[in-house]
């Protein structure tokens, strides 16, 4: 069950099938598309469920799941997917760990191209590229490195690019209250790629505007210069 503050606890004295149950009673969506957060390490009880369901899709495609190449390879893929969805493992006031700083400073910081690798949610396959932010400080900043650590939390889950754009600029916009914030994804989407229309060259750019950024059109245009202009 989760906790008060929405997570599940880590249960030792639960069979499997009890911790699986207390993973998917969480497993629900809010309004902003946003899942419940789930304690640290709690998803690795699904992992011989996981596991299992790898070595089903082996044997699907007409594979033999134990010729020697294979036998890691249900209980590896598991573990990758697992990776490519921790961000369903942390939270925001987590990785910023306090790091906002009383700072007279009223301009603009930008920090751009910040590499992200997320996962398609009609898929599951890749989806990659880059993310811009921008924020107008209110007399308080954030580490920046905190700034890409909120984009892994939000990228590392199964995702539509558009919401996970929101998503960004929502969690700075609430961690730092600064007097805006803009974010600009640029991604490849691999099910675009690999498969379906199969178009190698697409790119899909989205963007999110909160405050300034949304009423100033002079703010917007000075931070899509920037993040455009050379390195
Ligand atoms: N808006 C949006 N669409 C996405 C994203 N990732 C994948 N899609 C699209 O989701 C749609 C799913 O369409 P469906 O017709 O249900 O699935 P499909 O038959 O596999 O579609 P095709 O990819 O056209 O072959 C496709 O148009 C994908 O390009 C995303 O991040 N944002
Ligand atoms: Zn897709």
């Amino acid at each position: 069950m989760p906790t008060q503050n929405g997570q599940v606890a880590l249960q030792p004295n639960k069979s499997i099938d009890e911790k699986l149950a207390a993973l998917n009673s969480i497993g629900s969506h809010g309004d902003d598309g946003e899942f419940d957060q789930v304690a640290p390490g709690t998803r690795e009880v699904a992992l011989p469920v996981m596991t299992n369901a790898y070595r089903s899709l082996l044997t699907s495609v007409g594979e033999d799941a134990l010729r020697e190449g294979l036998l890691k390879t249900p209980e590896r893929a598991a573990k990758a997917f697992l990776f490519f969805t921790k961000g369903y493992e942390e939270k925001v006031s987590d990785v910023l760990n306090d790091a906002i700083f009383a700072e007279n400073h009223e301009e603009m910081v930008i920090v751009k191209d910040i590499d992200i690798f997320s996962m398609c949610e009609h898929h599951l396959v890749p989806f990659f590229g880059k993310v811009h932010v921008g924020y107008l400080p209110k007399n308080k900043v954030v580490g920046l490195s905190k700034i890409a650590r909120i984009v892994e939390i939000f990228s590392r889950r199964l995702q539509v690019q558009e919401r996970l754009t929101k998503q960004i600029a929502v969690a700075i916009n609430e961690a730092v209250q600064p007097s805006g914030v803009a974010v600009v994804i640029e991604a490849a989407h691999m099910c675009m790629v690999m498969r379906g229309v199969q178009k190698n060259g697409a790119r899909t750019v989205t963007s999110s505007v909160l405050g300034n950024f949304r009423d100033d059109p002079k703010t917007r245009e000075e931070f899509m210069t920037l993040i455009r202009n050379s390195h």
